[in-house]
């Protein structure tokens, strides 16, 4: 039984087989249409306050490229928006296309983005990580759009220069002393509704907040991510790109909007 991925024979249209959360009534990513969405007033502004620390290293893990953090005590933590209570930061990650013109998980208005960064947080309430995953208010991931524009953004670099030591699956390379606040836009400006992993196992625990304005990034950069490779060490090369989801059905679910 192949692992799942995102090929024709183990893709997003078949880990329903070994992954039933995947036909769920909450699934993400969705695709926002701004005439659809519920300006909320009474949403609160986001705040994280990460202590840069807490970085501990990055990965390959052959479907993502991810950096991971001390999640052992309210160390990084995100707090506000929709959310009650302090999420840790566990990690961040990517996802992203074989071309600059899709790649983003979420589509906004029709338009998907070269890439979607998410920075995964969860609820202490619930003991550990695996407790979070099973309860609707367990996990909460900020998602970030990518866009390739010409003036990118230099805090993109510190990720990117590390690509060269992880190219390929299980590869992985010490990331210290790096607070992720620095990839946050200008704007707090967000979206709001509740999903899912979009990956298996695909619960649907996850409160998201996604922010309006995408970070810019270089063509060049977004060639650095795809040089990043699925395969292991001494395996044919198979590159590590179109690592997204599809966007899933809404099935009635409101999107509120903190902006007007
Ligand atoms: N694209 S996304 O932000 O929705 C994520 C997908 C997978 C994530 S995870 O690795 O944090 N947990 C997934 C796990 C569940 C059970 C054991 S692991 S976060
Ligand atoms: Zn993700």
């Amino acid at each position: 039984q192949s692992v799942w991925g995102y090929d024709s024979d183990n893709g997003p249209e078949r880990w329903h087989e070994n992954y039933p959360m995947a036909k769920g009534e909450k699934q993400s990513p969705i695709e926002i249409n701004s005439k659809d969405v519920q300006h909320d007033s009474s949403l609160a502004p986001w705040h994280a306050s990460y202590d840069p620390g807490a970085a501990k290293s990055i990965l390959n893990n052959g479907r993502t490229c991810r950096v991971v953090f001390d999640d052992t005590f309210d160390r990084s933590v995100l707090r506000g928006g929709p959310l009650t209570g302090a999420y840790r930061l566990r990690q961040l990650h990517l996802h992203w296309g074989s071309s600059d013109d899709h790649g983003s998980e979420h589509v906004i208005d029709g338009v998907k983005y070269a890439a979607e960064l998410h920075m995964v947080h969860w609820n202490p309430k619930h003991g550990n990580f695996a407790g979070a995953l099973k309860q609707p208010d367990g996990v909460a991931v900020v998602g970030i759009f990518l866009k390739v524009g010409k003036t990118p953004k230099p805090e993109m670099k510190r990720i990117l220069e590390e690509i060269d030591n992880i190219k390929t699956k299980g590869k992985e390379a010490p990331f210290q002393h790096f607070d992720p606040s620095i990839l946050f836009p200008k704007s707090r400006d967000y979206w709001t509704y509740h999903g899912s992993f979009t990956t298996p196992p695909c619960e649907e625990c996850i409160t998201w907040i996604l922010l309006r304005e995408p970070i810019e990034v270089s063509s060049d950069q977004m060639a650095k991510l795809r040089s990043l490779s699925k395969n292991g060490e001494n395996e044919p090369v198979n590159p590590l790109v179109d690592n997204w989801r599809p966007p899933q059905p809404v099935k009635g679910r409101i999107v509120r909007a903190s902006f007007k």
